[in-house]
């Protein structure tokens, strides 16, 4: 058997890759060792997206009771999570079908290098003139003495029961979302971060307002806090602790690692196939083809590039990896800016320089930063917190960068990503007509 191109992992990045390979007439297949769908579909964005939107809906009646609306409105963990399955359950058996319409080979199997150019699938050896490995990332493992207790988030997202009290490691996109939403549904939540700023790729300024409106929700945030040990005490557990406040334990229905994603390389035997990577992932070149093994292609969360570990990024490289697998090495990856946003309640969104990177680089720019609690779209989502912070370049008017925490930030910064690729300046946004009344006609206040 042998292939024009063999995919390895059908998330994102391999749906994207195989599609494009075989719309162009190569002999493709693909392969995975779980369902298909990958993290995002299965275990990630949507599964968290659908479980958030329940959680973000209760706590917008519970802020405008009094205010017209009356009642209560309470989470029903088991039901939500019943919800979310609607929307996982169907999507390997989709995938699958999608695939064999457009003419792919599936299997469904651990994929391993014997040499350069041969795959071992499952008991199988297949030589592929292409591999294309989009394995993804999985959860950094935890290091320390009772670790086997924590569970990760492919667990959180089939915990049928909440406990009531949830501890997460970890101060960075997953750990804030589910907290959020496990606050909403009735646990009590620490989150404990090592370092001293949680979500440290994050506009600073807005992380503190979104610290201030988690503790206000019941979060308890430790910062500068290390883990030490995790005992089992019956069906609960103790977790060691040490830190700025000294030593101490915290009793737990349930840990939830959190500490980071590493990309996927463990069963792939890389050696065997001369595919060099390094702790960062498969080291590629501008084309996304690795450095030490031509044969071979990667994108997503297993490649060494500069795109974020995000979907929309795993889609992009995989678009680019398919162009240069069909018409030769012809397209240099190019990443535009990429917004990204942390589904928190609410959301916390990001695009382009934050201040310190601004800085750093010897921009010479200008800010526009405000608590807009009591503009009227703050005030008619009774917000907890909106707040923003625009950088524009003094020299030529252009946004440098756009961070935003409050209601429906996640939508709102699309606008500014978009402006920026369009290469739009800060006045043509300003003078810009949006709809009205809308959270996008702020961004004219905020440009
Ligand atoms: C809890 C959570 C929430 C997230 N939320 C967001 C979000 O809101 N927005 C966003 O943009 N990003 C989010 N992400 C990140 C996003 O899910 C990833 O960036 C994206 O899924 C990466 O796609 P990929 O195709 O590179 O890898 P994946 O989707 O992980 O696919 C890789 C596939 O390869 C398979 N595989 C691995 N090894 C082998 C092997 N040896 N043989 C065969 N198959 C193999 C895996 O089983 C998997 O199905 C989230 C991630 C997590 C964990
Ligand atoms: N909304 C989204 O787009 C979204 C949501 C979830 C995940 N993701 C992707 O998945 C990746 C992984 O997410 P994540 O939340 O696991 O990682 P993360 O990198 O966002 O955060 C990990 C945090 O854990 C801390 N940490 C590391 N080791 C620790 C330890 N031993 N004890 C305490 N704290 C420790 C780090 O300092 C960091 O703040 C993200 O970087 C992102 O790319 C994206």
């Amino acid at each position: 058997m042998k292939y024009d191109v063999f995919v390895i992992g059908a998330g994102m990045a391999g749906a994207a890759v195989a599609k494009k390979c075989a719309k162009a007439g190569l002999k493709t297949a693909i392969s995975d060792l779980r369902p298909y769908g990958g993290t995002c579909a299965l275990r990630g964005c949507d599964p968290k997206k659908v479980l958030i939107d329940g959680a973000s809906l209760q706590e917008q009646v519970q802020l405008h009771l009094g205010k017209g609306l009356s009642g209560e409105v309470k989470i029903d963990w088991g039901e939500l999570m019943a919800f979310k399955d609607t929307f996982t359950d169907p999507v390997p058996e989709n995938m699958e079908k999608g695939f064999e319409k457009a003419g792919i080979d599936t299997y469904h199997a651990p994929v391993s290098f014997l040499d350069e150019a041969t795959l071992q699938v499952g008991q199988q050896a297949i030589a592929a003139e292409k591999i294309v490995v989009v394995t993804g990332a999985r959860p950094r493992e935890l290091d320390m003495p009772g670790a086997a207790h924590a569970i990760t988030s492919d667990d959180f997202f089939n915990l049928t029961q909440l406990p009531k009290h949830i501890t997460f490691l970890g101060g960075g996109y997953i750990s804030f979302e589910f907290a959020h939403l496990a606050a909403r549904a009735g646990a009590s939540v620490t989150i404990i971060e090592h370092g001293p700023r949680p979500l440290k790729h994050f506009e600073q300024d807005m992380v503190d307002e979104l610290v201030r409106v988690s503790r206000e929700a019941g979060i308890d945030i430790r910062l500068n806090c290390q883990a030490k040990r995790i005992t089992q005490q019956g069906s609960e557990y103790e977790v060691s602790l040490e830190g700025e406040a000294g030593r101490g334990t915290l009793e737990t229905g349930l840990v939830v690692s959190t500490i980071g994603r590493v990309p996927e390389v463990g069963q792939l035997n890389l050696e065997k196939g001369n595919v060099v990577h390094g702790r960062k992932g498969i080291e590629v070149n501008e084309y996304l083809q690795s450095t030490s093994n031509p044969r071979v292609y990667a994108a997503g969360d297993v490649a060494d590039t500069e795109g974020l570990p995000l979907t929309p990024v795993a889609v992009y490289e995989g678009h680019f990896l398919a162009a240069n697998i069909i018409k030769g090495n012809s397209k240099k990856v190019n990443y535009p800016e990429i917004p990204t946003v942390v589904f928190t309640i609410p959301s916390l969104a990001s695009v382009g320089f934050t201040e310190k990177q601004a800085e750093e680089q010897g921009l010479d720019y200008s800010v526009n930063s405000l608590d807009a609690r009591k503009w009227f779209n703050g005030r008619r989502h009774r917000a907890p917190a909106y707040a923003y912070k625009v950088l524009v370049s003094k020299s030529d008017g252009s946004i440098l960068g756009a961070h935003l925490v409050g209601p429906l930030a996640e939508e709102t910064i699309n606008i500014f990503a978009l402006a920026m690729k369009a290469g739009m300046k800060a006045r043509d946004l300003k003078s810009f007509l949006f709809s009205y009344p809308t959270m996008a006609s702020d961004v004219s206040y905020m440009a």
